[in-house]
């Protein structure tokens, strides 16, 4: 005869974030999604469940969970309730309820750390350790993928016992949470289904945020500010890959950087940061510049590339090509010869764009790839001095007296060898913040005026200069309204944005309390 064990089971103890589970004297656990913890207690006594804890998402909290369940294999029955729109939005219990149906395989977190990831209905099914128990449904099928993450500490085998030794209950109201968490009480408790275990948890701490990897854009005002910007963009968040030589580099891939007022004559910060100096420009200027003859053996200069090695002198060609028709979109220097690929060593500096609008020359130059910490610099100087170059002999040839406009660089390879990242934390650490020491209120997205207009609050989207109005926002919610204004002008600044919403925040309470609103003002307490 077999003897249902009337033993207490043991207490549910959560060993990892404790203060965020309620504590039951039960074996079963509940996982409540979005709704509230408390709300569910309320419906049961303490002793019907182990613990009752929420999971809000699939990236952080499954992992926790999954490591409490291990440390409590008295635990047969996990109730997951997913009752509202944000657990819809979220996915966190879908993904819980994926992880006993589909399994896990193993992958890559955001920032290239090795983990398990939590398989859905969207992928193969049935191969390795980790086969599936259910077939798919065919509506499953259509659902996406909900990425979930485990550590990667935790043992395989231990998290496949666990899909094996624990049931899901997958319920959408709380009536049915509470049925559920009943029906698996009238089964006699059983015994653990193993002994408690641990796996060893380590915080990571990841050196580069998330970001795309594809087309960032800096702007700055000279070479210098430009730079710190770039190497801080591409520090924080490039990606890590291995060089073509032995090493590593952080890389962003298509970074364009816009210089739009570099003084005649360079800006040197003093004491000078930049891995350059003036002498040392000015030799690299005559690099740019001028001919030099080609020598076997000898790598090419860029200058070669330009004055002679097509047979033409591209520079002029250019001089004469703006000249003759200022508007021309055909001002085109190209340095990358087909036969490049046959030799090596071939240029970094690949093509060149010179454009005349509205009086002002720009200059726009493509690298296929570029070592901003050590290169860009001089890169950025030498290309500047070419702009100079070819505004001065448009002066000398027509009329034209043409300001000096941007100086734009795209580099394809935008990266930071490994061994400058020491020097590259120091240059970020010295030199960013204090780029940001005095607010630049001036965003290229223009203004916003925030007011209260009847029962209503209106913005109006201005230009920068003489105030124009292209745009008015009206409603009663400051979050719709911001993700309006964000829609509307997707390029404003973050900064900016921010304000606006704190503004739009203000002016919503003072539609409520019928206090008077004023922009950058203030509420009265
Ligand atoms: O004007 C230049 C010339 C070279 N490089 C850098 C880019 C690469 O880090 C390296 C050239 O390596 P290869 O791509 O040629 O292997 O030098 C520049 O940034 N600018």
């Amino acid at each position: 005869m077999i003897m249902a064990d009337i033993s207490p089971p043991a207490p549910y103890i959560p060993h990892y974030k404790p203060n965020q589970v309620l504590r039951g004297s039960g074996s079963v656990v509940i996982v409540t999604g979005w709704t509230v913890r408390h709300t569910v207690a309320k419906a049961l006594n303490p002793q019907d469940y182990g613990a009752i804890g929420q999971l809000y998402s699939p990236t952080r909290g499954i992992s926790l969970l999954l490591r409490n369940l291990l440390a409590n294999p008295q635990v047969r029955d996990l109730v997951i309730l997913s009752a509202t729109k944000e657990d819809r939005n979220a996915g966190g219990c879908q993904c819980l309820l994926d992880f006993f149906t589909w399994g896990f395989e193993a992958g890559f977190s955001d920032t290239g750390a090795a983990c398990w990831l939590i398989r859905g209905p969207g992928e193969a099914i049935g191969t390795g350790d980790t086969a599936t128990r259910e077939p798919r449904t065919p509506d499953e099928t259509d659902r996406p993928t909900i990425r979930g993450y485990i550590d990667a500490e935790i043992a395989a085998t231990a998290l496949e016992q666990l899909r094996q030794q624990v049931r899901p209950h997958g319920v959408t109201t709380l009536g049915e949470a509470i049925a559920a968490v009943h029906a698996c009480n009238q089964s006699p408790t059983a015994a653990p289904w193993g002994s408690p275990q641990f796996f060893p948890l380590t915080e990571p701490t990841p050196t580069v945020f998330p970001g795309p990897r594809y087309g960032h854009r800096i702007e700055g005002k000279t070479i210098a500010e430009t730079w710190v910007r770039l190497i801080h963009r591409i520090k924080t968040t490039g990606t890590l890959r291995p060089t073509g030589y032995d090493g590593q580099w952080q890389e962003l891939i298509d970074l364009v950087a816009i210089v739009t007022a570099e003084p005649e004559g360079f800006y040197f910060p003093e004491p000078n940061y930049l891995p350059c100096d003036r002498p040392f420009i000015q030799d690299y200027i005559a690099q740019i510049l001028e001919d030099a003859p080609y020598r076997e053996g000898v790598k090419y200069t860029y200058g070669q590339r330009l004055r002679s090695w097509f047979g033409r002198d591209q520079i002029e060609q250019v001089v004469q090509k703006l000249v003759g028709e200022i508007d021309a979109a055909s001002a085109v220097m190209s340095l990358w010869d087909a036969k490049d690929h046959e030799t090596g060593g071939s240029p970094c500096l690949n093509h060149i764009w010179v454009r005349v609008v509205a009086g002002e020359l720009s200059l726009t130059a493509l690298f296929r790839s570029n070592d901003m910490f050590s290169a860009w610099p001089a890169n950025a100087m030498g290309l500047r001095a070419l702009q100079h170059h070819i505004r001065d002999r448009i002066a000398q040839e027509s009329d034209y007296d043409l300001t000096l406009g941007p100086l734009i660089t795209i580099s394809q390879s935008a990266h930071i060898y490994d061994d400058t990242w020491d020097n590259a934390d120091r240059l970020i650490a010295d030199q960013y913040a204090r780029l940001h020491e005095t607010p630049d209120f001036a965003d290229p997205a223009g203004n916003f005026l925030v007011e209260v207009e009847g029962a209503e609050i209106q913005v109006t989207h201005t230009t920068g200069g003489s105030g124009e109005v292209v745009q008015r926002y009206r409603g009663k919610q400051p979050l719709r309204l911001l993700r309006q204004i964000c829609q509307g002008s997707p390029m404003v600044r973050p900064d900016h944005a921010g304000y606006l919403g704190l503004e739009l925040q203000k002016a919503a309470i003072c539609l409520k309390t019928g206090q008077i609103y004023q922009q950058d003002r203030e509420l009265s307490q």
